[in-house]
């Protein structure tokens, strides 16, 4: 490949870029400046929280969703089973009905489903039938009609069959229970609920039920976040589930306030980090380390959301692409986000009883030092002994420069 083809794809690709930071490693990709970023945010963050729920039937799913539901209790919840969404049988179907797999994949119209779901996702309200496991029909009952809420429960032996459905879950859930003990659930709901003869329930499990369970949901499991062993008897478990939800649903509706809001991921350092800040007996030299550490955290990822162009320079020695921050929207275009971060870090450390001024001005050095950084770089850039393919202009310097006498002027 030429050299001029080489200046060509840099200059192609050299358009300015976001680098973004999201919750649950969502991330949206690097999109052009003036493209609408903050819509697809809203987009995303406007969303209900979905949790699948799979497992073998009569594993104890209903059960397990129920629980989480009644705990929800201040949550707006909605239950989907994929039950529902079950083929009509044709009548020639319907003569052999023995003959036909409910436990196979193809039962299921998984389009409709995915209709559904994509309504509620965008706010609608939507109808859903009420399956009559007596006469195989989904038309006997009248629909249930479901409103769009913040938590969808998906719930549903091959819940987790269909990578498009997948997608949609925030969180995944396996019901793992023995198979005897599910097998002797099946035995007594399939009699005593649906009228079915014992003779008939053995056949079906044997020839569709434990094979499909082994092809085609077992499989499935290691799709699962979290997989709660003896289902609905497993408190702990649920009691975990719940936890965390809440936690997400927390920010889940922070992030539906405020579609520009960027959660860090939780790390054990950072939960470490939290806890000594937190500690009545943590030094006033280790709460300043600490703080700072964190701090910085929130800086560094702020500073990420900026624009930058790349660029290619070539040195004495070599060529290679760097990415060119653009240091001189931080005082226009981005002023915002600055401000923000300083609001942030202010409430982070407001919330430690400590003066916020000091928050401030940690957080206005921190700044200064990353713009400090930029602006050696762009003078070197500028004045070194280099040549810039794609030019750094004097623009850009001068306003490097002005926010560098700006920082110094800042007193800290
Ligand atoms: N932990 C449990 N102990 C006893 N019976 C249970 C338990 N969990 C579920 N069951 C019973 O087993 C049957 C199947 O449970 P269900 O929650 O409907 O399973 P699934 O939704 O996976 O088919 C129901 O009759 C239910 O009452
Ligand atoms: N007409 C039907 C439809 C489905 N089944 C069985 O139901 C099981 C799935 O429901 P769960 O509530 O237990 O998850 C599945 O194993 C089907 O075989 C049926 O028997 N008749």
């Amino acid at each position: 490949m030429g050299a001029k083809s080489v200046e060509d794809m840099i200059e192609a690709s050299s358009g300015v870029h976001f680098s973004g930071f999201h919750m649950n490693g969502l991330e949206l990709r690097s999109t052009q400046v003036g493209q609408p970023t903050t819509l697809a945010a809203e987009e995303m963050h406007k969303q209900p929280f979905v949790i699948g729920v799979a497992g073998g039937a009569a594993s104890g799913k209903t059960t397990v969703c129920d629980m989480i539901i009644q705990q929800l209790h201040d949550q707006r919840v909605v239950l989907v089973n994929q039950d529902s969404f079950y083929h009509d049988l044709t009548e020639e179907e319907l003569t052999r009905v023995h003959e036909y797999n409910f436990d196979h994949p193809d039962a299921f119209d998984t389009e409709q489903l995915l209709c559904a779901m994509e309504k509620l996702r965008h706010g609608q309200a939507v109808d859903i039938p009420k399956y009559d496991f007596k006469s195989y029909k989904n038309n006997v009952f009248p629909a249930r009609r479901v409103n769009p809420s913040d938590v969808i429960i998906l719930e549903g032996i091959l819940i987790f069959h269909d990578p498009r459905v997948r997608e949609l879950m925030n969180m995944k859930l396996f019901v793992d229970t023995d198979a005897d003990v599910r097998l002797a659930r099946r035995i007594r709901r399939d009699t005593v609920e649906k009228g079915r003869d014992i003779g008939t329930v053995l056949d079906q499990y044997s020839k569709f039920v434990k094979p499909a369970f082994d092809d085609f949901i077992l499989p499935t499991k290691k799709y699962a976040d979290i997989i709660i062993p003896r289902g609905g008897d497993n408190h702990v478990a649920i009691d975990l589930i719940v936890q965390h939800i809440c936690t997400k649903l927390g920010q889940h509706d922070m992030c539906k306030i405020y579609p520009n809001l960027y959660v860090i991921q939780s790390t054990f350092q950072i939960r470490g980090m939290h806890t000594l800040i937190r500690d009545s007996q943590t030094t006033k030299h280790d709460f300043v380390f600490y703080a700072d550490r964190l701090i910085r955290l929130v800086v560094e990822h702020g500073l990420g959301h900026l624009p930058f162009t790349e660029k290619q320079v070539t040195t004495p020695t070599d060529s290679y692409n760097m990415d060119d921050v653009h240091v001189g929207t931080l005082v226009t275009e981005h002023i915002l986000l600055v401000m923000g971060l300083f609001t942030l870090v202010w409430i982070f450390v407001s919330g430690y009883v400590v003066s916020p001024l000091l928050g401030v001005a940690r957080v206005w050095r921190m700044l200064c030092e990353h713009v400090v950084k930029a602006s050696r770089l762009g003078r070197f850039l500028f004045t070194g002994k280099v040549t810039m393919v794609s030019s750094l202009s004097m623009k850009s310097y001068l306003k490097i420069s002005r926010i560098d006498m700006c920082c110094y002027w800042i007193p800290f």
